[in-house]
């Protein structure tokens, strides 16, 4: 397990009073049995006692949710603690691949995960972390150019990559003179390039494997540039794709499948604001479903983790 927080075999709620202090949690821990029904696991909102009100949260409450296929790795977290144990998690994966393979790849979305990048930058890690190593692409990219506002290669070079000294070889941005199509073609023939040089690890079934991912997701559900209902969602030959029709300005742009974002090794769901609770809740209840909004299909070969603010979690809270 790569993350470092992940819980065994129950809910495990952590009082705001402790949250910033890592080392303290083994004794502080609180569990709560989980819902089960015979062998069938039921979803069940996570719970809190009268120590811990999500409407005064200042620091993060642990929990697994127990489904079919084992625990769901989620954290409630005040916007501060999110972003501090955001990095924690990031800089420890940055040295474990870093060890292994000598390598670090990681998938950046736009939105807001970049600004909870920002303690990336500070001490301790901005001087520890073997920035050498990380290579840097996008999980999905506006067709603009690089200097425009709607960039999400902007977004991160203005808020995280001009801050660390990543080489800049290794910041694998889209040919912003291209069209989408011809955007999203050269972008996958590069993922082929460096699957076969081994700087990005190969899935079982020969899909590039990245480090971690990092992804948003939108009040409707999306995550990368795939949209609720688009015809993208089922796209499973290619491995980078191009749309005009997005749902949301731009329309032009190029986003990862499926099935790349499921052959990660890690994949870390940032999400924050009430105005997604309802789509955090379809995600992470345990109902059977056909029509799945695009959060639901993200189901990766490795981890799995929730990184959510109060707002986002006011649906799985029961008083
Ligand atoms: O290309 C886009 O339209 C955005 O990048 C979008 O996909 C974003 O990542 C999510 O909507 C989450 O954004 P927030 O975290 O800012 O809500």
């Amino acid at each position: 397990m790569a993350f470092s927080t992940t819980l065994s075999t129950s809910y495990i709620l952590q009082s705001n009073l402790f949250c910033a202090q890592k080392s303290n949690q083994l004794s502080l821990r609180k569990s709560i049995l989980p819902p089960q029904i015979g062998n069938k696991i039921v979803y069940q909102p996570l719970k809190h006692n009268k120590v811990f009100s999500p409407n005064r949260c200042v620091g993060k409450i642990n929990a697994s949710l127990k489904w079919e296929k084992g625990y769901k790795n989620v954290e409630v977290f005040s916007k501060e603690h999110l972003a501090v144990s955001l990095a924690y998690d990031v800089a420890q994966l940055s040295n474990k691949f870093t060890k292994e393979r000598g390598a670090f790849t990681v998938a950046l979305s736009g939105g807001s995960l970049i600004k909870y990048l920002r303690k990336l930058v500070e001490s301790p890690y901005a001087e520890t972390i073997d920035w050498s190593n990380w290579h840097v692409f996008w999980v999905d990219e506006r067709v603009v150019p690089k200097d425009h506002l709607e960039s999400n290669y902007k977004l991160a070079s203005d808020g995280f990559l001009s801050k660390v000294p990543i080489p800049p070889l290794n910041v694998y941005s889209i040919d912003d003179a291209l069209s989408p199509e011809g955007a999203a073609d050269v972008y996958e023939t590069n993922l082929r390039r460096l699957v076969t040089r081994n700087v990005i690890a190969t899935s079982t079934n020969g899909l590039p494997k990245f480090d971690l991912m990092l992804l948003g997701m939108g009040p409707d559900g999306h995550v990368a540039s795939l949209f609720p209902g688009h015809p993208l969602l089922n796209e499973n030959n290619k491995w980078v794709a191009f749309l005009n029709d997005s749902p949301k300005q731009p329309l032009e742009r190029i986003t990862f499948t499926f099935p790349v974002i499921n052959s990660s090794s890690n994949v870390a769901m940032v999400v924050t604001g009430a105005g997604k609770s309802s789509a955090i809740y379809a995600a992470l209840e345990d109902e059977k479903k056909t029509d799945l909004l695009p959060v639901e299909k993200v189901s990766p070969e490795g981890e799995l983790k929730w990184y959510l603010d109060k707002g986002a979690a006011s649906k799985l809270f029961k008083e």
